[in-house]
């Protein structure tokens, strides 16, 4: 893993949007992407850029089950408001909430079979404060592909801030899985604050185990992970500076 610790999350989404950016001019052509708080500078640098975008295909990691793609909670509407309304890709895939609320195996099968026919080439991750990644929670096997999995109380708590009410946060969601994420050529995983000093040290310097989703990244061959010095608080020494 290469890591880079920047001060803060202004300069570490400058830092991603170089390495995406040197990629796509290299010949990337699928991006995974990712929603949550995190990579939201990286996406302000995409969007300010004069980055072309319309060969590009994007793969979203994840959506809630249930919700529409315009509901403001959803992550179809988060990727439109942050990126694809002012940089629109040739085509953006997110997992579809509604089909997977009537038959969530067939809309697993479906993406599935999306990533299949489009090789990621490089995936954006975020990560829990419990060393998740996507929504695949502490015990998922590594084996995982698309499926619908349930959220732990403490995600469901921890996401509630983007929602009116605890009670409106879905209890599942339709996820990509480990295997998938795994399967992309490079992958760059961002995290910025305390909250997260636990989980990165854990990802980083502890054993390879379910029990830290994350931590399956020790055992990918391209892996850069972007940090703030306070999630990069809890490693060892060499990379607080
Ligand atoms: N499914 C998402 C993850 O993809 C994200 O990495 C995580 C952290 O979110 P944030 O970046 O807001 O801290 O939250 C959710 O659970």
């Amino acid at each position: 893993m290469k890591i880079i610790v920047k001060e803060n999350d202004i300069e570490g989404g400058a830092a991603a949007f170089k390495i995406f950016e040197k990629g796509i001019k290299n010949g990337a052509k699928v991006l995974g992407l990712a929603t949550g708080s995190t990579p939201v500078t990286l996406y302000q640098n995409w969007v300010k850029s004069d980055l072309n975008c319309d060969n590009l295909t994007s793969i979203n990691l994840d959506e809630y089950v249930g919700l529409k793609p315009d509901n403001p909670q959803s992550y179809h509407y988060f990727m439109q408001k942050h990126l694809f309304d002012k940089k629109p890709f040739k085509k953006s895939y997110v997992p579809d909430g509604l089909e997977a609320a009537k038959d969530p195996q067939a809309a697993a099968d479906h993406y599935n079979q999306i990533i299949k026919d489009n090789p990621i080439d490089i995936q954006l991750l975020g990560i829990g404060r419990n060393g998740h990644i996507a929504f695949n929670e502490p015990g998922s096997s590594f084996d995982t592909v698309t499926r619908e999995v349930k959220l732990t109380d403490n995600t469901i708590k921890a996401n509630s801030r983007f929602f009116d009410n605890i009670d409106e946060v879905p209890k599942s969601a339709i996820c990509m899985g480990i295997a998938n994420i795994m399967s992309a050529k490079k992958v760059v995983l961002m995290a910025f604050g305390k909250n997260k000093a636990h989980a990165i040290k854990e990802m980083i310097e502890g054993p390879v185990t379910e029990q830290v989703p994350a931590s399956i990244l020790q055992k990918h061959l391209d892996v850069v992970v972007i940090i703030d010095k306070a999630a990069a608080s809890e490693l060892y020494d060499k990379y607080k500076k």
